[in-house]
Formats: structure tokens, sequence, C-alpha cells
């Protein structure tokens, strides 16, 4: 299989030196001295579950030059899509996959006005890994990419994805439940978490941000209800869901606005906002936090 990762980070980096490791034929888009490093030492990942190491990588910062690909895995951030889409055409064969990646719901919609939606596989990746210096990703924890076909079918492209990555992916019949779920816990943890700069476990402790998260949690439910996606009792599961995490876990978008750096927040927040009022659903906790961190 032949697969194209674009942009070779936390995410990218760790599925594309999977997909390598076992032997597949793997390519990135990279720039600056990240793909300095791929180009003139490898691509190296730190994981608990055994370091990966991955050679002879080929790399480009011009999609041109990359050649057409059974799978494109779309890593970036949801800030930096309007930059990269224009320039998936030439990897765009007849039966191409892209496989989006990104938290939030809106990526897959965005990829399909640029490619076609015949060629998307909404995805969600469950993993925690970053960049940790020009060619080296580090890998904290989890490592499941779950993807389908548009409406949650199979598909031959989409079992050839599923073994090439082995054992950490998985095809799901319910992939938009997963990424409004997902979409559930991130958006109202995240923007909390950037309001208060608390981690998880002071979050779920203190009962009145508790309450503050069930409701957020709710008010994604019923966005996600409106466009059609039943979460059943997100606040209870979603709280569940928290509760099972570190007690020292924060959301990268918590990370990135503390840092002052380029953040997910319209994808996050400002799209909890914008899909309820695209349905008249009030999301008021969502809209108080998106009101304070834009
Ligand atoms: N990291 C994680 O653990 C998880 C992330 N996600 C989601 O996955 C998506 C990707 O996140 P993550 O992997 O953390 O992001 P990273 O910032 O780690 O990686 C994105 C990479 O893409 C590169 N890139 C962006 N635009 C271009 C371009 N035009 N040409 C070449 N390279 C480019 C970036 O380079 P540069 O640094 O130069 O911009 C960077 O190396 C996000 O939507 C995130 O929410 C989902 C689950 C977990
Ligand atoms: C689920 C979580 C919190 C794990 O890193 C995440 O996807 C993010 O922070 O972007």
């Amino acid at each position: 299989m032949r697969t194209v990762i674009i942009g070779a980070g936390g995410v990218g980096g760790y599925f594309g030196a999977l997909l390598a490791s076992a032997g597949h034929e793997v390519a990135f888009l990279a720039r600056g001295a990240h793909l300095d490093a791929l180009r003139t030492r490898g691509l190296r990942v730190s994981s608990p579950d055994g370091d990966m190491a991955v050679t002879g990588v080929r790399a480009s910062d011009s999609t041109a030059e990359l050649g057409t690909a059974d799978v494109v895995l779309l890593c970036v951030k949801t800030w930096q899509l309007d930059a990269v889409l224009p320039h998936l055409k030439p990897l765009i064969g007849p039966d191409t996959a892209v496989v989006t990646t990104q938290n939030g719901v809106e990526a897959p919609d965005a990829v399909a006005a640029a490619v076609g939606r015949e060629h998307v596989l909404p995805g969600v990746a469950r993993v925690i890994a970053r960049i940790d210096g020009p060619g080296v990703i580090a890998h904290v924890g989890g490592g499941v990419l779950t993807f389908a076909e548009w409406d949650g079918g199979s598909s031959p492209r989409a079992e050839a994805l599923r073994e090439a990555v082995g054992a950490r992916a998985s095809v799901s019949p319910g992939i938009w439940s997963e990424l409004w779920a997902k979409f559930a816990f991130i958006a109202p943890t995240g923007g909390l978490g950037a309001v208060t700069g608390a981690a998880f476990g002071e979050l779920r402790d203190d009962p009145d941000t508790r309450r503050v998260l069930a409701d957020g949690y709710a008010e994604v439910g019923a966005v996600a209800a409106a466009h059609g996606v039943d979460l059943g009792d997100v606040a209870a599961s979603t709280l569940a869901f928290l509760d099972a995490q570190p007690e020292q876990g924060t959301t990268s978008l918590q990370r990135d606005i503390i840092a002052g750096l380029p953040s997910e927040l319209d994808a996050w927040t400002g799209a909890v906002v914008r899909l309820g009022e695209a349905k008249d659903v009030p999301t008021p906790v969502n809209r108080v936090l998106w009101s304070v961190l834009k």
C-alpha cells in the first residue's frame, strides 16, 4: 500500500512510522527543519510500546513530487487545512482514500469540498503524540485509528488500510458517532481547561466545574442530535470518560492557548456554537467559553 502522510507531526509521524515499520511504502509532506531531519536522519518515534526508527524516508514539501497514493492520511491541524487542501490533487487517483484525523467534526466536509466526497474516509485518531524535535516524535499513549467510508460502510480500500495498520486500526460503522462523541469531550473540556488552566483531575473533582462540563457535554449532544447523530446520555458517558483519564491530563487546545500558540479553538468550541446556531440549538456554556477565549 502506498501512503502519503500530510503533516509529519504527532499523529502523522506516529501512524506513518507504524506503516513504514510494517513494510509499507510511506511518503511524508513536511517542511523546514523537520523535513531536513526526515531526509537526512529519518523519522524516530519514542514510545512506551517500543521505539521505532524509519530510515530512507521519502519526504518533500511539495505534493507534486510525491505522486498518487492509495491512501492519504491527512494529519495537519484544523487551522492548517485551508492551505493544504488545494495541494491534494496530485495525490488523488481514481480510488484514492483520504483519511481525516482532525479533531472536531467539520474536516471531512472541508476535504470533500476539495477532492470529492467519494475520496473521503472520515477518521478518528485516538493517540497522544507530539513532535519532540526535528525528525523526532514522542508517542505518549493510545494509538488507534478508526475510519470508514462516508456512510459508515467498509470497502476494499478501507479493509486494506485496516490490514496495513494492523491491530491499531478499526473500521467503524459508527464513525460519525465516534467523531461527535470525541468532539463532545474535547470541546467543553478544552475550553474550560483553557479558561481555568486546570487539568482533568481538578476540573472533574470540583463540583462546580464538573457541573459546567456536564452542561457543556449535553449541549454538544443536543447539537449532534440536531445534525442527525444520537449520542445518548452524553453528559454521563463523557463524564465517565473524563473520570478515567489521567489526573494531570489536558487537551491540546488548552496547552496551545496557554502557550500563546495558534489553536484549534474555531474547530472545537467555535464549531459547537456555529453548528448549534445552524440548527437553532442554544449552547450557552460553550458560547461563554468561546467568547472568552476567542
Ligand atoms: N497529537 C495528538 O495526540 C492528537 C491530535 N489529533 C488531531 O490531529 C490533527 C493533527 O494534530 P497533531 O499531529 O498533533 O499536529 P502537529 O502540529 O503535531 O503536526 C502537524 C504537522 O503538519 C505540518 N504541516 C502543516 N501544514 C503543512 C504544510 N503546508 N506543509 C508541510 N507540513 C505541514 C506541521 O508543520 P509545522 O510545525 O511547520 O506547522 C506539523 O509538522 C489535529 O487536528 C489534532 O486535533 C487527534 C488526536 C490526538
Ligand atoms: C483526546 C485528546 C485530549 C488526547 O490528546 C486530544 O485529542 C487532544 O488533546 O487534542
